[in-house]
């Protein structure tokens, strides 16, 4: 079945449905086509003329995350279904002009793990989408809204395939995208994380700065005393590349807090919230170090936020380890 398909079948199951949302996702299948494609040719982009380099002619080019927000920019607007876009790469917010304006909010990041690209490792763009309710003028309150309010979430794998895993609030479903047809096809229906994992996944470089329960954690992934088996570490350093392996494999990603960066790394609009929206439709659980990631209420639009995600058991762990930090302090 195609994405396409997928897509229209889930819209007959809501008969109050106009299509919106439909023609909204064949557009962001569209720009991650496109992104592909040039991610695809990133390794010969001094020949051809992408990425940064400047070509045979002498033209600079547009490096590779330059080029893919432009083209979720572009793709988002034409679809004429959008009237707030978030991106990792503007500072600003889109408001999209009112004749091409319509209902849904989308926050993204257009290229995820991009220190990556030079060496070819698998890098993504992650997106999550609200709607505004009634008819009034977007605002970014309508953006600053706790993820569970979000509609639909995804991720796009530039890696050895090209791999689309989207939820829109009932379940995960993963789709590739065969070349030759120039298609997404569903190859992971109704992703289900396992229950408990035998990866992590944490910069370890960090770990001088480490808060206490984090370092406990890690401590137990090597060292456990339970009398299991020590975790294997995997770490790759693209959000995308490291959530889908935790995602089919389980296990739990980890970008904490550290005394560097009180807030961790990685942003809450469009890579906490969308990576969390899929963990828990997925059947596992996202949290913060304070509370389930969901229930957060950003207060700006490129706020951060420390994540540990993953399998229901492994994040549990990790869960009692801070409500054990917290009944001590
Ligand atoms: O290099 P670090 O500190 O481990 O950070 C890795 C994290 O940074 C990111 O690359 C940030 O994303 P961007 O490339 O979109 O800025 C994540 O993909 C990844 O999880
Ligand atoms: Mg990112
Ligand atoms: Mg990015």
């Amino acid at each position: 079945m195609t994405i396409t398909r997928f897509v229209l079948n889930e819209q007959s199951k809501r008969p109050e449905s106009r299509g919106d949302f439909t023609i909204l996702l064949s557009h962001i299948v569209l720009g991650c086509k496109f992104v592909c494609s040039a991610v695809n040719k990133a390794g010969l982009a001094k020949l051809i003329g992408l990425a940064g380099e400047t070509n045979i002619q002498g033209e600079e080019q547009k490096k590779l995350d330059v080029l893919s927000n432009d083209v979720f920019i572009k793709a988002l607007i034409s679809s004429g279904r959008t009237c707030i876009l978030v991106s990792e790469e503007d500072e600003e917010a889109t408001f999209v002009e009112p004749s091409l304006r319509g209902k849904y909010c989308v926050v993204f990041d257009p290229l995820d793990g991009s220190s990556n690209i030079d060496c070819g490792v698998s890098i993504g763009t992650i997106f999550g989408i609200y709607m505004v309710k009634d008819n009034h003028a977007p605002t970014l309150d309508d953006v600053l809204q706790p993820g569970k309010n979000m509609l639909a979430a995804g991720y796009c794998m530039y890696g050895s395939s090209c791999t689309l895993v989207l939820s829109t609030g009932s379940g995960v479903n993963g789709f590739t995208l065969d070349p030759s047809l120039g298609e997404f096809i569903l190859t992971h229906p109704d992703i289900k994380i396992p229950k408990k994992g035998k990866i992590y996944s944490v910069n370890e470089g960090n770990a001088k700065n480490w808060d206490g329960p984090t370092t406990k954690y890690v401590e137990k992934c090597k060292f456990p005393t339970d009398g299991s088996s020590p975790k294997s570490l995997r770490y790759i350093g693209s959000m995308v590349a490291d959530v889908h392996r935790t995602l089919l494999y389980g296990g739990i990603f980890l970008y904490p807090a550290d005394k560097k960066s009180p807030n961790g790394k990685l942003r809450v609009l469009y890579e906490v919230f969308p990576m969390s929206f899929l963990m828990e439709q997925a059947g596992g659980q996202s949290f913060t170090g304070k509370q389930r990631a969901l229930d957060l209420i950003p207060t700006k639009i490129h706020e951060r936020s420390p994540i540990f995600l993953g399998s229901y058991d492994d994040v549990e762990e990790i869960k009692a380890l801070y409500a054990a930090e917290q009944k001590n302090a």
